[in-house]
């Protein structure tokens, strides 16, 4: 595994959040890894080569040296970049993968040669600190050996399942968009903590050690979060009437509605239309078995698709 060679194509959070964990737990070394991106985010590429990492601005260069590519692009731009990589993909090498939020396994393969191997991942950003937590789901085309590879890539930075693909704009609006809930939740807690006087620093570290425990005890014990919660409301104490509080406020109804909208919203977003495939010259076929030259694929921005989806990807 150490020999890994994995190609991200895009270098922003969710590359770096992933390059960064591969290299920490040892699933990679960094001289393994490339990153692709346009030349007006060079400042990502650079960010990358701090840690080690090739890079460069050809996004075939890096499928074409790599043994799994990661696609971490934004969804609105996903068919375009996929198709422009397919002169670089075949059956046998590379494993394709995607990150990128409701784009589906049928979207790659269709925009890739026949018989890709492709996988949709959601991974999340913790996998920096090997505390992600991850789903994926293989194409009709990924082998059994390559789930397993996806298995251990994403182990290595945390927790990992397979699951069918319709779990996974859920999995979206759950754990890809989750730790953005938890981050609010540590900084009002640590805005509590600040009103009744405490220090900035200590009411936020107490505030992320709290939330880092509970969900340890939800995972070690095995216990019913409910039971776990009421294990700390003594009767008559004062955290049930924190929780009276948190209940008036709808706090439950406001995390499902939340999980809710961005699941919906990764079904929307993850439906990019495809460039149709270049068609042949008219008139007959040449006499010459010269196969054409594909042209050099640079990773300049690309062009929005259509300027809603482009504008949801920008927020
Ligand atoms: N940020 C997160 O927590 C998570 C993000 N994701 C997915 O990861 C993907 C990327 O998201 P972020 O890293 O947050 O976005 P980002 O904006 O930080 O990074 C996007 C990257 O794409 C690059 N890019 C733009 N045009 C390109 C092109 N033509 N060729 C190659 N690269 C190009 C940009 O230079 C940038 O490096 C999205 O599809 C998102 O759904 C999935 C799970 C969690
Ligand atoms: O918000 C986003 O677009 C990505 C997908 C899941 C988390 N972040």
């Amino acid at each position: 595994m150490a020999s890994l060679k994995i190609g991200f194509i895009g270098a922003g959070n969710m590359a770096q959040a992933l390059a960064k964990g591969f290299i920490s737990s040892g699933l990679a070394q960094p001289q393994h890894l490339v990153a692709a991106c346009p030349p007006a985010d060079r400042h990502l590429l650079q960010q990358m080569e701090s840690l080690g990492c090739a890079t460069t601005h050809e996004n075939r260069e890096a499928a074409a040296t790599s043994d799994v590519v990661v696609m971490c692009v934004k969804p609105v731009i996903m068919g375009r970049v996929l198709h422009d990589l397919r002169p670089c993909v075949t059956s046998t090498r590379p494993l394709v993968t995607s990150v990128a939020l409701g784009v589906t396994l049928a979207t790659m393969e269709a925009a890739l040669p026949p018989r890709a191997r492709v996988v949709r991942i959601m991974p999340n950003t913790p996998a920096l600190v090997q505390l992600g937590a991850s789903v994926f789901s293989r194409g009709n085309h990924a082998t059994q050996a390559d789930a397993e590879l996806t298995h251990r890539m994403l182990t290595a930075v945390g927790q990992c399942d397979e699951v069918p693909e319709s779990f996974l704009d859920a999995v979206t609006g759950l754990s890809g968009a989750g730790p953005a809930y938890m981050y609010l939740v540590v900084e009002a807690l640590a805005d509590g903590g600040v009103r009744m006087g405490l220090p900035r620093g200590l009411a936020q570290r107490l505030a992320a050690q709290t939330m880092m425990g509970a969900a340890k005890m939800v995972l070690s014990t095995g216990k019913h979060p409910g039971q776990l919660k009421d294990e700390v409301c003594s009767p008559g104490g004062c955290t049930i009437q924190g929780v009276q509080v948190l209940e008036d406020a709808g706090l439950r109804s406001a995390l499902i509605s939340a999980v809710h909208t961005a699941a919906a919203a990764s079904v929307t977003m993850g439906k990019v239309p495809l460039p149709s495939p270049p068609l042949p010259p008219p008139g007959p076929p040449p006499l010459s078995a010269t196969p054409p030259v594909a042209p050099v694929f640079t990773a300049t921005a690309t062009t929005p698709l259509s300027q809603p989806q482009h504008a949801a990807a920008q927020r």
